[in-house]
């Protein structure tokens, strides 16, 4: 593609449906983005492709623009499908990038001028009903085209009364991710159901490590199509998309995070947490220091209108409710905290300004994440909180990668003007233990979530700031977790402050503290049962001890060294029973989730984000 080309749709080397140019026209798109000036000639004209593209670039009418050129060829040549045929399939990795795909074609097919054949698409994802009303739906209203999550698609397709044969077109968005282990047995099972000769696109911001993986899914000669960015400091990100960074201790995070939220000017914002737990834990946190800034006349006071929180946890209804919410409102400063179940693909408008508290695990989200800024040539900046010490290797880590990372500027912060956040955090916890029970589960889920990024030589659990994360989360005592053994001077029991009286520290909900008084009492009974099988074994080891006196080693019974072994050990094991009942505790919605998302893995592999 060369410089200054004539980007107008009437430019392609072919003439595209007449209706369709009208459409695109009418919709606002006067003229073709790069991306899809290169690729709609190519796949359009039977070629698989692998598309590599910026973010924002405009990658979805490119592959829809072709699906849909097909879709009518077809029923131009046979006058339409058969019921239960289809004529092409779009998969990629989350149910909102899906809805917001179909969105995307349906516009365009509305102007679809031909009575006779009406022509429509269908969401086909897991989350929404199930995959029987979905071919209910589909029998019903024989949409031509489907926009699919993997697993749902691969339910979907195996219906008896879903026919494959007419599918010409096969897309994969978001590719990269759809083929990595999450997804992969389930996409290349879909391609095996669909015909031979059908045509493949692959399509995705980052996408050079799946080249490989292309022949598998039966790609024949695929084009290589890669559009870079203008951008002098990195050519996988857009050049309108500022890359930031700052230095800062976990500690002082949430204040940074204040800081910026309440005195940058941006109309729309997302920040990233690494896990579902973090997320709904900031959302109320952040919540309540909104408030104190209201009330009080803090330095930092500033009109935020309202704080969005999404992530894979949440019901699919309320997650697209509360998309639909935040990419509606035209008032200024409303802001999603999200996990990167919001990170690919997702196009809400007048996004300026994204920060992540944490890199994301996997390095080629951070593209992703950054990318919901700055989209179609828009401006936009994002910002990346790094800790001190090995974690400010990322920079260098990034610049290998292609992606120049500068340090953040006229961020006029002063620590002392944000005392009152750390204060206020602990005021709010004190009120209630069932938000500190939450703010534990948050901090083991951010040690579990850190010992799983890619760059391990970057991120250790093993030189994580654990004091310093504990102020970020305002926990009271450390939770119970393997990894207390790399934290410096472990304090006794845990707790971070020991004057903090555990014991008093009341739920708010009456049941729950009816139920942990009890608990106290069980523990209690538990302890003195165990002190005074303690004292008796202590006895029988004095008695022993004078029998041993007067008696030589070897008249000494094998049956009674055995028994004090014995005894020994059940001892051990009952301690460690005592310990391993309140490890459990922090660990126990750890473990459960985990299985949960074992047994989720073939319907969503997001489910964790
Ligand atoms: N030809 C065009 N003219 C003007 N705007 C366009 C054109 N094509 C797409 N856009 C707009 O550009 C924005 C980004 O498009 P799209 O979501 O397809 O980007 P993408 O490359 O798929 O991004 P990502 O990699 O983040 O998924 C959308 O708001 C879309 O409406």
């Amino acid at each position: 593609m060369q410089k200054g080309q004539d980007l107008s749709w009437g430019s392609l080397p072919y003439s595209l449906i007449p209706w369709l140019q009208e459409a695109l026209i009418s919709l606002g798109y006067t003229k073709t983005t790069p991306v899809q000036a290169s690729t709609i000639p190519m796949f359009s004209n039977n070629k698989d492709v692998i598309v590599q593209a910026v973010t924002g670039s405009g990658k979805t009418l490119s592959y829809v623009i072709p699906i849909v050129e097909k879709v009518c060829a077809f029923i131009r040549n046979e006058s339409s499908f058969k019921k239960g045929h289809f004529g092409g399939l779009i998969v990629c990795p989350t149910k909102e990038l899906a809805l917001q795909i179909k969105t995307v074609t349906d516009s365009l097919l509305e102007f679809n001028p031909d009575e006779r054949h009406k022509l429509s698409s269908q969401a086909v994802v897991g989350g929404i009903g199930n995959v029987t009303a979905d071919v209910q739906l589909f029998l019903k209203f024989r949409p031509q085209i489907l926009v699919a999550t993997p697993g749902r698609a691969l339910e979907f397709l195996q219906q008896g009364s879903v026919k494959t044969s007419s599918c010409q077109v096969f897309v994969l968005d978001e590719a990269d991710k759809l083929l990595d282990s999450g997804f992969s047995t389930e996409v290349s099972l879909i391609s095996k159901l669909l015909p031979r000769q059908k045509r493949i696109g692959m399509f995705s911001a980052t996408i050079s490590t799946i080249v490989d993986q292309a022949f598998r899914m039966g790609m024949t000669n695929p084009i290589r199509i890669t559009v870079k960015s203008d951008s002098l400091e990195s050519d996988i990100t857009p050049a309108e998309l500022s890359l930031n960074y700052d230095i800062v201790d976990s500690s002082q995070k949430l204040q940074k995070l204040l800081h910026i939220l309440t005195t940058f000017q941006f109309k729309r914002a997302i920040v990233y947490f690494p896990t579902c737990t973090c997320v709904t834990y900031f959302f109320a946190v952040f919540n309540h220091l909104l408030e104190c800034v209201e009330r009080t006349n803090s330095a930092c006071r500033a009109p935020i209108v309202k704080l969005y929180s999404l992530h894979g946890k949440l019901h699919l209804d309320s997650r697209t409710k509360t998309l639909q919410q935040f990419s509606d409102t035209s008032e200024y400063k409303h802001i999603l905290f999200s996990t990167d179940v919001a990170a690919r693909g997702l196009d809400i408008p007048d996004m300026d300004l994204v920060v992540q508290v944490d890199p994301p695990t996997d390095p080629d989200v951070f593209v992703h994440r950054c990318g919901r800024a700055a989209r179609a040539g828009k401006s936009g900046s994002s910002i990346l909180f790094l800790s001190p010490g090995l974690e400010e290797n990322y920079v260098e880590f990034m610049r290998l990668r292609n992606v120049s990372l500068r340090p953040l500027s006229q961020l006029e912060f002063k620590p002392d003007d944000y005392n009152f956040v750390y204060e206020q955090l602990q005021k709010w916890l004190m009120v209630d233990r069932g938000r500190h029970d939450k703010a534990i589960r948050a901090f083991v889920s951010y040690v579990k979530c850190y010992s799983k990024h890619v760059a391990s030589s970057i991120f250790r659990v093993s030189s994580l700031n654990y004091w310093n994360l504990a102020k970020l989360f305002g926990i009271f005592r450390f939770p119970k977790m393997p990894e207390n053994k790399f934290i410096h001077d472990f304090p006794e029991g845990g707790l971070i402050d020991q004057s903090f009286d555990f014991d008093s520290y009341k739920y708010l909900n009456e049941q729950k503290e009816m139920e942990r008084l009890a608990d106290m009492k069980d523990q209690a009974k538990k302890l003195e049962i165990a002190e005074r099988k303690k004292q008796k074994l202590a006895q029988q080891q004095k008695n022993a001890a004078w029998s041993a006196q007067s008696k030589s080693m070897k008249h000494l019974s094998p049956d009674f060294s055995t028994r004090a072994k014995q005894s020994q050990k059940q001892r051990l094991l009952m301690d460690e029973e005592l310990e391993s009942g309140e490890l459990e505790s922090d660990w126990k919605e750890l473990i459960q989730a985990k299985k949960k998302q074992k047994r989720g893995t073939i319907s969503n592999a997001f489910e964790g984000i």
